[in-house]
């Protein structure tokens, strides 16, 4: 296990660029042995999910390389094996293969998926999804068993019950390959899912509408690349490092953004008094701002992301007075609350709201990062903390944010990781 030493009270500075997306790279991955040819990425982050995706293909006989935020990986001697443990338990985004493997050999075992500890988090409308294709799904030892008939997999019209980034790309994934045209009504409109669109119109299908709510999909007999896909800027690992700086920066400017989906989060830090300049491709904050309180409701793209709940919440306890937030996708992601607490931060949940205090006292201690985003917010704690902070369990940060000890210290933090 590893851990994060942070030393407090000190004010951030510099430049940080933001690497590609953990949320598309996770969905590119998997989808990328749908292609009956060797596949390229390129801004791959550096991240434990990326690690845990190539021992994955490894067991399936698809060998990667991945070097300086290159990617590459070869599906041509795919082998459909069950995937029913070990590294898919490390990461909620193995559920992918269970749509790829249908969609490139009409079946898949594939165990129930790890993740983040942010509450419930179902899989019935990906299931319904297979259902609605031909599929016949049958849920046995911890995994999700799922077959065709002999006609295989077929067009249809799936309207989701709620909208779901994971079952939009799961079901995506399997009706791309699939006899006729597949109708997904109430789709997800995440940038993530606009980008593996991109990358499987490159190699030939046939998708239209990813980022509106109806996408429809031709199914192809074939998907060949033949050029580099470049992955999209995280906008959750961009919100993130821009809450950070508004929070206890003196001019941070965070490069490489797509600040278009960034739009709720920008508009709510100028909601609160946050000074930015917003460039093309980068933001830049200055430091020193008098902070109001704020309400943050999150909901799907393009709303505000639940991915950025926890990080913005230090900054919220900059401003003066209370700020509410209440997370609609996931009302149970307050595994930070008890941790925040612990350093002096004034925050309480009930009945689904959260209320955060201005919040003076801030004092370092040991804290446990107990999921990705959980872990990040504690991070940004620490830095306006008095004294030390230890953030025990790391991994859960380090599996979507690249570099992260190296980009902090490129903007003057003292922080360092060791083994636990
Ligand atoms: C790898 C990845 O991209 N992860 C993101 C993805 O997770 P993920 O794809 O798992 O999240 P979903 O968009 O599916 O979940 C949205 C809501 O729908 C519910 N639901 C989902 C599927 C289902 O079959 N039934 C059901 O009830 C969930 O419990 C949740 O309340 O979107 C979340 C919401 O933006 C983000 O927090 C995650 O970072
Ligand atoms: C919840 C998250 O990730 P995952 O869906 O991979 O658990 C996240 O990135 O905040």
């Amino acid at each position: 296990m590893k851990k994060m030493i942070v030393r407090g009270g000190q004010k951030l500075s510099g430049e940080v660029t933001i690497g590609g997306a953990k949320n598309s790279t996770v969905a590119l991955i998997p989808a990328a042995i749908l292609a009956d040819t060797p596949v390229k990425f390129d801004s791959v982050p550096a991240i434990l999910d990326v690690r845990n995706l190539m021992l994955i293909l490894n067991s399936m006989n698809v060998p990667s390389t991945f070097n300086h935020g290159e990617l590459q990986l070869d599906p041509t001697h795919i082998k459909n094996v069950p995937l029913p443990g070990g590294a898919i338990k490390s990461l909620r985004a193995s559920y992918y293969f269970m749509g790829a493997l249908l969609g490139k050999f009409g079946e898949a075992v594939v165990g129930f998926p790890g993740g983040d500890n942010i509450g419930p988090r179902p899989i019935d409308q990906h299931i319904k999804g297979f259902r609605a294709l031909g599929a016949k799904v049958v849920e046995k030892n911890d995994a999700v068993h799922i077959t065709t008939g002999a006609g295989g997999l077929h067009g249809a019209r799936i309207f989701f019950d709620i909208v779901s980034v994971g079952a939009t790309i799961n079901v995506l994934l399997a009706a791309v390959k699939a006899q006729g045209t597949t109708v997904i009504e109430n789709a997800a409109k995440e940038p993530e899912i606009v980008d593996l669109a991109t990358f499987l119109n490159n190699m030939g299908a046939q998708i239209r509408g990813a980022g509106t709510d109806v996408i429809r999909i031709k199914g192809v007999p074939t998907l060949k690349a033949t050029n580099t896909h470049t992955i999209i800027p995280d906008r959750i690992e961009a919100g993130t490092y821009l809450a950070f700086a508004a929070a206890n920066g003196e001019g941070v400017l965070v490069k490489n953004v797509i600040t278009e989906h960034l739009e709720p989060f920008i508009a709510k830090l100028v909601e609160m008094g946050v000074y930015l300049e917003v460039n093309e491709d980068s933001v830049y904050v200055a430091g020193g701002h008098e902070l109001t309180p704020v309400t943050v409701k999150t909901a799907p793209f393009p709303g505000f992301a639940t991915d950025l709940q926890q990080p913005i919440t230090p900054l919220l306890m900059k401003a003066k007075g209370d700020s509410t937030i209440i997370d609609t996708l996931y009302p149970e992601r307050i595994k930070h609350i008890s941790e925040m607490k612990r350093m002096g931060g004034l925050i309480s949940s009930k009945d689904g709201v959260i209320t955060v205090q201005h919040s003076t006292q801030l004092k370092g201690t040991t804290v446990k990062a107990s999921e990705i985003r959980a872990g990040v917010a504690l991070l940004g704690l620490a830095l306006m903390s008095e004294g030390t902070t230890t953030i025990i369990n790391a991994e859960n940060i380090l599996r979507g944010y690249e570099r992260i000890v190296e980009k902090l210290r490129g903007l003057s933090v003292n922080i360092e990781i060791a083994e636990d």
